[in-house]
């Protein structure tokens, strides 16, 4: 597998030398009889910067199929329609392995969602073959939990193992092989503007996210004259045609709207030297703004391996209410927020608007007796979606057999603070 690197580049690249035009995008005759077809993710009309779309030369037109119908499979995929969401603190336990075959697109179970995001996660025991998926709604970052897999895309392919999130532009047809069997992760459905790196601001030129450790695949295809069932989520649905050979025929590309991948343990952490645990937004990976300055359709977040060393201070998260609503997940080891135990690796946790969350009691007991000599959090990686709007969650997360009901619980014993007589 190999890779082009740099996030969000104009890269260009050809499987079959000479595929690529030359000097311009839409020549009257492209090489060897290929299709030329420009897939757009940014309006044409977005400021330069913002603008997002690539040239693909491809063996057949997309357009050669014939009218898509409803897709039977997939059945705990959908938007939440709002009628099981509450304010409580939840948290489930793991997503079981199914005990049939069962492939990405049909081992997607939605856990929540709001109009700029869908929160799902996946658990699939098969490779996808003669079929793609294509998420008309959103972009798709994956986060695998458990197994490798690797995701054949129109634009080429990419291997990502528990510890690298992976990136699907919208609209992209792609299919997901496993390569170390049962697999499991986390989905953030990103229906507002794509991801991209945060600013840096006083932080400076370095640091967080490294561009160049994003890396896109290279042009790759198969040449297979067989039935292909596509699957395209649309409105909140699926919906699935069929078609008489692999989508995976695009023999070159160039542009910037493109899947990619990237590892997470090369995240450059920041964190405070002298006293006070930082707002978590230190740890943004990739964020998603919104049209309000400085409140994000959706962060993506990620809580690595890290030092601490803050002098008098409270070292795990603190007790707090947010205006913005927080899904996590964890892909190994313990959160410094959860050591009483209940969050773990597959399971999830929801922390919705104002509700008031943070330190289990185990945590909190802890993190006060402890000597505060420097130390560090190894072998970790927790992570969040952090939404501008409340997260709704679906009948499966509610009604499905995993959630704990009594994770409020974690929260009870507190000592009542003693003030002087
Ligand atoms: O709730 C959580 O565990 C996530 C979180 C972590 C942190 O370090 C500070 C705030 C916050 O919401
Ligand atoms: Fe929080």
């Amino acid at each position: 597998m190999s890779y082009q690197t740099g996030f969000l580049n104009h890269f260009a690249t050809e499987a079959v030398a000479g595929a690529l035009p030359e000097g311009r995008n839409s020549p009257q005759r492209p090489a060897f009889g290929l299709y030329a077809e420009q897939f757009s993710t940014s309006a044409f009309t977005m400021a330069r910067a913002e603008n997002r779309r690539s040239w693909l030369y491809r063996m057949r037109p997309t357009t050669a199929h014939g009218a898509f119908v409803p897709y039977a499979g997939a059945e705990l995929l959908g938007a939440p329609d709002g009628s099981h969401t509450t304010p409580n603190r939840l948290r489930w336990d793991p997503l079981a392995m199914p005990e049939t075959r069962v492939d990405f697109v049909d081992g997607m179970v939605t856990y929540g969602g709001n109009a700029g995001i869908g929160v799902h996660l996946y658990a699939a025991t098969a490779s996808m073959d003669a079929r793609a998926f294509q998420n008309s709604d959103g972009e798709m970052l994956i986060l695998p939990q458990q197994g490798a897999l690797r995701i054949v895309t129109e634009l080429g392919r990419m291997e990502v193992a528990p510890g690298f999130l992976a990136l699907v532009p919208a609209g992209m047809r792609f299919r997901v092989e496993l390569l170390d069997g049962p697999s499991r992760g986390y989905i953030c459905e990103n229906f507002g503007a794509p991801f991209r790196l945060p600013d840096l601001g006083p932080i400076g030129a370095n640091g967080l996210a490294n561009p160049r450790d994003f890396e896109t695949p290279v042009a790759w295809y198969e040449d297979r004259d067989e039935h292909f069932e596509i699957v395209q989520k649309f409105n909140g649905r699926l919906w699935t045609t069929t078609i008489d050979h692999s989508p995976f025929d695009v023999v070159a590309w160039h542009g910037n709207s493109a899947p990619c991948r990237y590892d997470l343990s090369r995240f450059n952490t920041i964190g405070t030297v002298s006293f006070d645990h930082p707002d978590p937004s230190i740890f943004t990976v990739l964020t998603s703004p919104s049209d309000t300055p400085g409140t994000a359709n959706c962060d993506f977040v990620i809580f690595p391996p890290r030092w601490m060393v803050g002098e008098d201070t409270f070292r795990p998260p603190w007790f707090h209410r947010n205006v913005m609503s927080e899904f996590m997940g964890l892909i190994h080891g313990v959160y410094d927020a959860k050591e009483g135990g209940g969050f773990v690796p597959g399971g999830a946790s929801l922390h919705n608007q104002f509700n008031g969350h943070g330190p289990d009691a185990e945590s909190t007991r802890k993190a006060m007796a402890a000597e505060l000599k420097p130390s560090k959090i190894d072998d970790t990686l927790a992570f969040m979606f952090e939404s501008r709007a409340i997260i709704h969650t679906s009948k499966f997360a509610m009604e499905g057999g995993l959630l704990q009901h009594d994770y409020d619980a974690c929260w009870t014993g507190f000592e009542k603070a003693k003030l002087p007589e």
